[in-house]
């Protein structure tokens, strides 16, 4: 067993960060001193930190933006969205804390009085995923803190240093540096957070299989707060449309953004028989001029590699497997460099197919499945076990009105990709996808729990009825 743990660039496969595993026990112990402290400090002093976090990463935007794109493989303009998240949910944490979880009072009858306010939880460990190493631990971490309470954060052992670059961060900024404490490690040390007593929370973002390893882990403990925000087999449906064109471009953004590497990128097209030659052709053309090349190279790529090399294995395997079990192939998956993830976008029509595997393909892999009427359009998109997102691409108010009702996903769209979700609105998923614990403008609901508080200035009091009266002549003077 080792114990440091070594980031490889996807793009070059050069060493990028060697650092020390971490001391579970010890890090979990230094939070849980920290915490106390921090719960007690008036809010306006976490909300100015938070504040001071968000300028200490606009001092810094270019070099992390510039780690994320090395240590992910994605591109540097797409490294920089990224920035520009990590920096906006600042903001809208603070605003959604106050709507969601601040302080209100409420009146009663005969002039009763109650407060309802909300504490934090203790100690959150927070668990990342590798494709978005800063954003989405940033968007537990943010409220988590506003709301009072100390972080163990572990990033993914694929993007380590993104995520101390992260703590360093929020460290600069004024968080305490026991407040937040960095774990580097990998599945080990999530099942050691997962298993820590003094841990009282786990939020998750990851893949389904590990998100019910810990959903497993916290049985028989209610005390303890679980959010999963896990993967997606994500359908995109294309109905009646004269702008083929368009929902062509929709469909490839939706599909190759981030090399597909998004929970929200969609995993299957489903397309009105009569509209799939012209759109499946446009699609194609638009994949066939995506630029996959190094995050930093000029002229700039659409997408980079994916995370590894075992990542780029398994979705060319994957591809295989689809085609000799039925799956026609439309555009093949191909990887230009023998020892590097570089995969080019492929798509692959599954519909005759007897079985086709509900799972995540975590890469630019698109699926497509012909349709002869909505209704069957409907029937396909929720023939998942997933649901994170889902979007109509043309049809009439009537089709859209008929998808969002019987989709079952937490994100449905109507002309627009499954993917580019807002922070400033809620963010979760059904099914494989989720427990009904959204995040993004609802992560603060999962950082603090309601504290109800029934308040008089006086302990003036009356039994009311029942009591016997009282006989006055036995009575001293
Ligand atoms: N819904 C969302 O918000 C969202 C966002 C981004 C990514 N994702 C999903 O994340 C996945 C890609 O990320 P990944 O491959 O890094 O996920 P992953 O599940 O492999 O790892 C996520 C984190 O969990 C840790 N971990 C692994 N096994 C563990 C265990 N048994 N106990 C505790 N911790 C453990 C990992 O070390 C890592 O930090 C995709 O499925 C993607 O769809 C979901
Ligand atoms: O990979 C999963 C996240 C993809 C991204 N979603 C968000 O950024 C949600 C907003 C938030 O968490 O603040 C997307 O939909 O592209």
């Amino acid at each position: 067993m080792s114990s440091t743990l070594t980031s490889i660039e996807p793009a070059t496969g050069a060493k990028l960060w060697e650092h020390a595993i971490s001391d579970v026990p010890a890090e979990v112990a230094r939070a849980r001193n920290a915490w106390a402290l921090w719960a007690a400090k008036p809010l306006a002093i976490r909300i100015e930190t938070m504040r001071r976090f968000a300028n200490a990463v606009r001092a810094k935007e270019e070099a992390l933006a510039d780690l994320i794109a090395r240590e992910t493989g994605k591109p540097l303009w797409d490294a920089k969205t990224e920035v520009a998240a990590v920096i906006g949910k600042v903001d809208i944490s603070i605003a959604a804390y106050s709507e969601r979880t601040g302080m209100k009072r409420l009146e009663g009858a005969l002039g009763m009085k109650q407060a309802v306010r909300h504490k934090p939880h203790g100690v959150m460990a927070v668990l990342g995923p590798y494709n978005f190493p800063a954003h989405l631990p940033n968007g537990h971490i943010v409220p988590a803190l506003i709301a009072g309470n100390a972080v163990v954060f572990k990033p993914s052992e694929k993007t380590p240093a993104v995520g101390a670059m992260l703590v360093d961060l929020y460290h600069q900024a004024g968080v305490p540096t026991d407040l937040v404490r960095l774990i580097v490690g990998g599945p080990e040390e999530g099942r050691a957070l997962t298993a820590h007593p003094d841990v009282n929370g786990i939020l998750f973002t990851g893949s389904a299989n590990t998100g019910i390893a810990i959903n497993k882990a916290f049985a028989g403990q209610p005390d303890k707060i679980l959010a999963l925000e896990m993967g997606g087999n994500n359908p995109i449906v294309v109905w009646d449309t004269p702008d083929i064109a368009s929902a062509a471009v929709l469909v490839a953004q939706s599909a190759f953004l981030s090399a597909g590497q998004r929970c929200t990128a969609a995993k299957r097209l489903i397309v009105r028989e009569s509209l799939a030659q012209p759109l499946i052709a446009e699609i194609r053309k638009i994949a066939d001029r995506i630029i996959v090349d190094h995050p930093h190279a000029d002229p700039q790529p659409y997408m980079g590699p994916v995370i590894d090399n075992q990542a780029a294995d398994g979705l060319t395997e994957s591809f295989l497997i689809l085609m000799s079990n039925g799956g026609r192939p439309i555009k093949h998956m191909v990887r230009p460099h023998k020892d590097l993830p570089f995969v080019s976008p492929a798509m692959i029509d599954v519909t005759d197919m007897r079985e086709r595997p509900d799972i995540e393909l975590f890469g630019p892999l698109l699926q497509v499945i012909r349709v002869p009427d909505f209704g069957a359009a409907i029937a396909e998109a929720n023939n998942t076990r997933y649901g994170l997102s889902a979007a109509l691409i043309g049809g009439t108010p009537d089709h859209y009105d008929q998808f969002w009702a019987n989709i079952r996903a937490g994100i449905v769209n109507w002309n627009r990709p499954t993917n580019g979700a807002s922070s400033a609105a809620p963010f979760g998923g059904v099914g494989l996808s989720g427990n009904h614990r959204a995040s993004a403008y609802y992560a603060a609901d999962y950082c603090a729990y309601p504290v109800v508080s029934s308040e008089a200035e006086q302990p003036r009091a009356s039994m009311g009825v029942g009591l016997k009266e009282i006989d006055v002549s036995a009575m001293g003077d």
